[in-house]
């Protein structure tokens, strides 16, 4: 449903901030976007919506948005909402009036119905009438995500939607993103630097470095293969001194788990077949957004060492000798 190929952008005409672009979206999934500091994320954004035009194609259901000006982009517009990081709600309407305001500007009919219908969906009924002064940050956020959302849209972006909110209040939001992209079957992208958000719902992440794509694909490949990248960039991934294992004296593994597995006796089973002995060294099991993900550092001892390593193969996602 969008498909990006060969995205540049630049603002001076000679510096390239975005540098060839591709990645393509399909109907209902939800991708996280996420980089250092001045990777590029926000100015993704602002090519992806237009409101910077980049070089190449943005083809948003088969239509390239790079092709379009004047009526023909307004129209698509409408299917495409966007929620910023600042809120940007107009401080003398309410609550009703601001998400109501796209819909009055299209000149669309059944406003008051369809601003009710959002406004519960978003769980706001009782602030009606309050204005953005009156309303916590959470609450403001989801006045922003129902306006972009009141015209239908095929496409959803938010931009940093937790960052300014503590984990209690992220999580409700979180938890509204994902009912709102079940229930509309709407396409999302969510602009992040916090990995947790991505844990939690994204289908796919798209990581930016330097104005590039350095890795589009599945949530639980990035966080089984890019560990040294996570370590280095971000936050410690496993939080775990590789150092000490030259003391140790048996075989190390790195095993990786995901899906229904990680709640399995796999490992002990294993273990008892080939008379292994088996110490843990570091252990953590997440909940991702389709399944649990789960890494383990194990210390093994025992002459069916080879076989046990061969068997637990066959029954996790990666298995590494140390
Ligand atoms: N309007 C602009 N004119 C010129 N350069 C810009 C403009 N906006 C951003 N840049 C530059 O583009 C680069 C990427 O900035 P951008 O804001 O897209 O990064 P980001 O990943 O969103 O960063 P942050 O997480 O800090 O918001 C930076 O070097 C920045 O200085």
């Amino acid at each position: 449903m969008l498909e990006v190929k060969n995205l540049n952008l630049t603002y001076d005409g000679l510096n390239y901030i975005l540098k060839d672009i591709n990645f393509n979206i399909k109907k209902g999934e939800i991708v996280g976007i996420i980089g250092l500091s001045g990777a590029g994320k926000s100015s993704l954004l602002r090519a992806l919506t237009l409101l910077k035009r980049p070089e190449g194609k943005i083809l948003f259901n088969n239509i390239d948005l790079t092709s379009l000006s004047g009526r023909d982009l307004r129209k698509i517009r409408k299917k495409i909402g966007v929620a910023f990081q600042h809120y940007n709600l107009l401080s003398r309407k309410n609550v009703f009036d601001n998400i109501a305001l796209p819909l009055i500007l299209n000149k669309e009919r059944n406003i008051e119905k369809r601003v009710i219908d959002i406004i519960k969906k978003i769980g706001l009924d009782h602030r009606i009438k309050a204005f953005p002064s009156q309303l916590s940050g959470g609450e403001k956020q989801r006045v922003s995500i129902a306006r972009a959302i009141v015209s239908n849209p095929d496409i959803l972006f938010l931009d940093e939607p937790t960052s300014a909110l503590d984990p209690k209040t992220t999580e409700k939001i979180l938890e509204l993103i994902l009912k709102i992209n079940i229930e509309m079957a709407i396409s999302t992208i969510i602009i992040t630097h916090e990995m947790d958000v991505i844990k939690r719902i994204c289908d796919k992440i798209l990581y930016l470095k330097n104005g590039r794509v350095y890795y589009y694909g599945e949530v639980y490949k990035f966080f089984s293969e890019f560990e040294n990248e996570l370590n280095n960039e971000f936050y410690k991934d496993v939080n775990f001194n590789y150092n000490k294992l030259k003391e140790r004296t048996g075989k190390i593994i790195k095993i990786i788990f995901y899906g229904n597995n990680v709640e399995k006796p796999i490992l002990y089973n294993i273990a008892k077949k080939y008379n292994i002995t088996f110490n843990i060294l570091y252990g953590k099991i997440e909940e991702f957004k389709n399944a649990p993900f789960g890494k383990l550092i194990i210390e093994i001892e025992g002459n069916g060492a080879k076989e046990f390593i061969y068997d637990l193969q066959k029954h996790v996602y990666s298995l590494e000798v140390l």
